[in-house]
């Protein structure tokens, strides 16, 4: 025997209001959009109706719960309609109309009424259909599931729809004078239709403007001095810009705000978002372009699917078309902007840095506008890369800041500008460079690549130097550290250490096997032996440092050792490497041997001042 399921209501309730809304102050948007719904059916039929929307709010006088009524002159339902789908959970009259006339409808679930059970314990709709010669009927529907439908024992005048709540207790917050206001105006602000309320001693008409993009202004600078305003009053903070947004795919439109600040480079942008003008939701994430997280927007889309929460939009084809479409919105503003005031473009490059490089690299015409004035940091400041450009046809940078740090003093004492690529796409851009322009040439820079730089020493001051050298090749072979003695500006900086990252690597790794058990230790062995640097790293030592000169005048070889060791160790820490556990211990004998050097030399402590 077959049997049919059956439908806890309650079940079904609490999976809306705990899983599907994100609040219960949406059953005015539901009602707001039947109605909408109603008033738009009736147009096909009575292509002159005008149509409009009463919200009363009913308090009693003696404090107990107040009532409130939605009205609507829009078409109505005969009794037939109400068992159809008023009664019946899924059931939309909107599913069934031609393909064409579909779009004209929010509602499409038949879902929506239910959200009225998370304010109230009753619904009672009173309708008459615009089908001639309709009786009024009343439609009661309990949460429990159970309704009743009668004929009205008081009949409408004319053709619509009246739905009564009466707020359950914990809901009577929601029906205060000021929040139905509020509500009413926050979902439908941009609704066709009038909407009337009467709550609290006030009556009038709530949604007096519409959308602020759609209005006429006397000049330009009005209409951006409106939209502004417009977005301080949605979003709470001043932006330093707006930009028309439009898309034919989802039929699209409505204002992009630029952000005062810079925010992070993956911050997902919340906008408002109204599908067919009714407010769909605050928090849409999925409208713009990844790139484009230096706005937040306002739009109205006609024809974009929402998704049954009604909080976004489904993710389908016109949507992928229609945020191509607001992207090119976005990106035809900032060629503008190149053209019309660079300055300004200048400013929000340097605000939005990270969201024009996202773009940029994306898209190579939009990369050709901008990549002269993006900032980066050089080893000689800030610079913009056209300037950069300017003074060396050969961009050079390094990936990590590690690298950066250690080469970027000594190459600026040599006049050489070395770009810090480090951060988020910038070695990305870099590598699109000579893709995009045909005549630059772009080079991964290394610290091994700056001896080359150096200046070579005389006959004399390397004979001067050979003992120092072969002494401290000596010392460093252990530590598979090669030789040169050069001379290279800042002469502050004694000795330089550099490797390539395979050598890097290969340090990193025997340092980790240093540190581990006998099992992990035995893996790490594979990998520092199948690590292969191309070149040894290198000590270099600077022969226009003083300590140096003189220790190369030194003759006792243990204080040439202990010197080596710790210039080496110096080296090692400036380049922001970690030691070993040997160079550790290095560290540790070098400083007590130099303490101790100087205690068994009987000097005294220097004077610190006035302790005695
Ligand atoms: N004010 C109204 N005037 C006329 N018919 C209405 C009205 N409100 C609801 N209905 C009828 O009740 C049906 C169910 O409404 P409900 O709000 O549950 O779903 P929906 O609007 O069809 O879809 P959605 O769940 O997407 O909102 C509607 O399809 C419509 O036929």
């Amino acid at each position: 025997m077959d049997h049919r399921f059956q439908i806890n209501l309650r079940g079904v309730i609490d999976l809306l209001s705990h899983h599907l809304y994100s609040s219960p102050d949406v059953y005015i948007r539901e009602l707001l959009q039947n109605a909408t719904d109603a008033i738009r059916a009736r147009q096909h039929l009575e292509p002159g109706h005008e149509g409009s929307i009463r919200i009363e709010l009913i308090e009693k006088q003696d404090g107990g719960p107040p009532t409130l009524l939605f009205s609507d002159d829009g078409i109505g339902l005969t009794e037939e309609e109400i068992h159809r789908f008023l009664a019946t959970i899924g059931e939309s009259s909107k599913r069934e109309v031609l393909a064409e006339r579909r779009g004209d409808f929010i509602g499409q679930f038949g879902i929506g009424l239910l959200s009225c059970f998370m304010v109230c314990d009753e619904v009672l709709v009173v309708t008459r259909s615009a089908q001639g010669g309709s009786p009024t009927m009343e439609w009661r529907g309990r949460h429990d599931g159970i309704y009743t439908v009668r004929p009205s024992g008081h009949p409408l005048e004319r053709p619509g729809t009246q739905v009564f709540l009466v707020a359950r207790p914990d809901a009577a917050s929601l029906f205060t004078p000021q929040r139905v206001r509020e509500l009413a105006l926050h979902y439908g602000g941009l609704l066709p239709f009038p909407i009337h309320l009467t709550a609290g001693g006030y009556s009038g008409r709530i949604n007096t403007e519409g959308a602020p993009w759609r209005r006429t202004y006397g000049s330009a600078s009005e209409r951006r001095a409106a939209l502004l305003a417009y977005g301080r009053d949605v979003f709470g903070m001043t932006f330093i810009d707006c930009i028309p947004l439009k898309s034919e795919a989802g039929d699209v439109e409505g204002v992009a705000f630029v952000l005062p600040f810079s925010p992070h480079y993956n911050a997902k942008q919340k906008h408002r978002v109204y599908l067919k003008n009714m407010l769909l939701s605050e928090s849409a994430e999925n409208l713009l372009p990844e790139w484009a997280f230096f706005v937040k927007c306002v739009v109205n889309a006609n024809d974009l699917r929402p998704t049954a929460s009604r909080e976004s939009f489904y993710e389908n084809d016109t949507l992928t078309r229609a945020r191509t479409a607001l992207g090119q919105a976005l990106r035809r503003y900032l060629v503008e902007l190149a053209k019309d005031d660079p300055r300004a473009l200048q400013g929000l490059i340097q605000l939005h840095a990270l969201s024009m490089k996202a773009l940029a690299l994306d898209d190579d015409d939009f990369y050709r506008l901008i990549i002269g004035w993006l900032p980066f940091e050089t080893s000689l400041g800030a610079m913009t890369l056209a300037d950069y450009r300017q003074t060396s046809s050969q961009v050079r940078y390094v990936s990590s800041l590690d690298e950066f740090r250690q080469v970027s003093r000594v190459a600026a004492a040599q006049g050489l500008c070395v770009l810090n690529a480090a951060y988020v796409y910038d070695t990305d851009l870099l590598e699109k460079l000579p893709r995009v322009f045909q005549d630059a040439q772009v080079e991964r820079f290394s610290a091994s690549d700056l001896p080359q730089s150096f200046d070579e020493l005389t006959l004399d001051e390397r004979e001067a130097v050979f003992p120092l050298r072969k002494r401290a090749e000596e010392v460093l072979q252990p530590f598979g550290c090669g030789v040169v003695v050069k001379k290279f500006r800042p002469k502050e900086v004694p000795t330089l250490y550099s490797s390539d990252t395979g050598n890097a690597f290969r340090r990193d790794a025997e340092r980790a096997r240093e540190e581990s058990d006998d099992l992990y230790a035995s893996m790490l062995e594979g990998v520092v032996s199948g690590a292969s640097g191309n070149e040894q790293p290198l000590l270099t030592f600077n022969f226009h440092n003083p300590v140096v000169r003189r220790l190369a005048a030194v003759t006792d070889p243990h204080l040439i050792k202990l010197s080596v060791e710790m210039l080496y160790v110096q080296a090692l820490l400036l380049g922001h490497r970690p030691l070993n556990a040997r160079e550790m211990l290095l560290l540790n004998q070098g400083l007590l041997g130099l303490i101790a050097s100087r205690l068994e030399g009987g000097e005294e402590p220097p004077d610190r001042g006035g302790m005695h």
